[in-house]
C-alpha cells in the first residue's frame, strides 16, 4: 500500500542578519541555511495496516504526512502510494485517501457538517445510493446524529472533530492519514474516536496511519509504531519492542514476613539475569529487563522460596519509554 525509498525534504531558511547595518545588507544579498526535515527516510506498509508516527517537536511528522499526501513535493527519494506517486498524480490520487489535519478544518465553517458531506459527495463523484448508506453508517457510528445540522461555528472541537472524519471518509478511502485526530479532546470523545478508527479498519481493512503525541492513542489503537528523530527514521517496529528496547524493564517489589538478604535471593533466583536491590530487611526490588519472559518466573520462585505478605509489579508505560527514546540520543534501530 505504501512504499517510502530514500525519501528527503529540505527546506532553505532565509537567516536574518543582525541590526540596521544586517538588515541593510539582506536588501542585496540573502543569507539561507538549509533544514533537512527529512532525512532519508524508508519504509513499507501493508494494506489494512494501521500504525502511528511519533517524535517530539520538529522531528518531521507533519512534513512527512505532507509529502505522502501530496501537499508537499520530496527533495529526493520515491514514495509510491497505492499504485500513485503523490505529488505527481495528485487529482486521481486524492480521490484514493482520507485526510484529518487536527488543527485545520475541511468543513465550510458556516454551513452544517450535513451540507459539507453533500457536496463533498458530488465533488468525489460518490455514487448516490452507497454513497448516501455508507454516509448513515459514518453518522450513527461517529454518533454525530444531534449536531450534524447546525452550522460548524457553532460545535465543540470533540463534536467538529467526529465531523472532520466522517468528512474525510465520504468517498470510502482505502487509506486514511490523521494527523493529531485526538488532540484537545476530552477522554470520552478520544474514547469514540478510537472505538471508531479501529471498527473501521477492521470492517473494511482501511490502512490508517496516524500521527500523535497522545501515547494512549498508541497503546489503544496500533500494534506497530514509527518514531522519527531530527528527520530521521530511529525505530520501526512493534510497539511491545519499542518498549522492550527502551522501556527500563520491570521492578517487582517484595515485601516479606522474615528479614530476607538480597543474597537469599540471589542464591534462589540463579544466574538470571537480574538485578536485586534491599530496600530495608524485610523489603526487596528486583528488576528484570525482558518482562514477559523473566517476570513469571522470579514471582513463581520468590513465592515459593520465601515467605511474602505483599507484591507489586511496576512496569514503566509507554509515556515514560517515549519520554526515555525523546531524552536518549537517538540510535538507528531496524525492523522487527
Ligand atoms: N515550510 C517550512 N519551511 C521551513 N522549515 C520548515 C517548514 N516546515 C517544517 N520546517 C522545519 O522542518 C522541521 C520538521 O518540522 P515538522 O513540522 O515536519 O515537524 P513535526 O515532527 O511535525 O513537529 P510538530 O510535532 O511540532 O508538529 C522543523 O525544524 C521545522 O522548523
Amino acid at each position: 500500500m505504501i512504499e517510502v525509498k530514500h525519501l528527503q525534504k529540505e527546506f532553505r531558511i532565509h537567516q536574518a542578519r543582525a541590526g540596521l547595518g544586517g538588515a541593510f545588507r539582506d536588501l542585496f544579498s540573502r543569507e539561507y541555511k538549509v533544514v533537512k526535515a527529512v532525512d532519508d527516510l524508508s519504509f513499507h506498509v501493508e494494506e489494512g495496516e494501521m500504525f502511528a508516527l511519533i517524535g517530539e517537536n520538529g522531528a518531521g511528522k507533519s512534513t512527512t504526512i505532507k509529502m505522502l499526501t501530496g501537499i508537499l513535493t520530496p527533495s529526493e527519494g520515491d514514495i509510491r502510494i497505492n499504485g500513485f506517486v503523490p505529488f505527481k498524480q495528485r487529482e486521481e490520487y486524492v480521490r484514493s485517501i482520507g485526510v484529518v489535519f487536527g488543527q485545520r478544518s475541511q468543513l465550510w465553517w458556516d454551513l452544517s457538517p450535513m451540507e459539507s458531506f453533500r457536496l463533498l459527495k458530488s465533488v468525489y463523484k460518490v455514487d448516490e445510493v452507497e454513497g448516501e448508506k455508507w454516509l448513515q453508517r459514518l453518522i450513527e457510528e461517529l454518533d454525530i446524529t444531534s449536531f450534524v445540522s447546525q452550522p460548524v461555528r457553532k460545535l465543540s472541537l470533540g463534536q467538529r472533530m467526529r465531523c472532520e472524519i466522517a468528512a474525510s471518509l465520504i468517498h470510502k478511502p482505502r487509506l486514511l492519514f490523521l494527523d493529531e485526530p485526538t488532540v484537545g479532546l476530552d477522554v470520552l470523545v478520544k474514547q469514540k474516536i478510537r472505538e471508531f478508527l479501529l471498527n473501521l479498519n477492521e470492517t473494511e481493512n482501511t490502512t490508517i496511519l496516524l500521527t500523535t503525541h497522545d501515547v494512549t492513542d498508541i497503546e489503544a489503537l496500533c500494534k506497530r509504531v514509527l518514531v522519527m528523530d531530527k528527520g530521521k527514521l530511529i525505530f520501526d517496529g512493534l510497539l511491545t519492542d519499542l518498549k522492550e528496547r527502551w522501556g527500563n524493564g520491570t521492578e517487582i517489589s517484595f515485601q516479606m514476613k522474615k528479614r530476607t538478604q538480597a543474597g537469599e535471593l540471589r542464591q534462589a533466583l540463579g544466574e538470571l539475569p537480574c538485578e536485586i536491590e534491599q530496600i530495608n530487611d524485610y523489603a526487596l526490588r528486583v528488576k528484570v529487563a525482558r518482562s514477559e519472559e523473566m517476570l513469571p518466573f522470579v514471582l513463581s520462585t520468590v513465592m515459593s522460596t520465601f515467605e511474602v505478605s505483599d507484591v507489586k509489579i511496576l512496569e514503566a508505560s509507554t509515556e515514560d519509554i517515549v519520554r526515555n527514546i525523546y531524552s536518549t540520543d537517538s540510535e538507528v534501530a531496524s525492523h522487527a
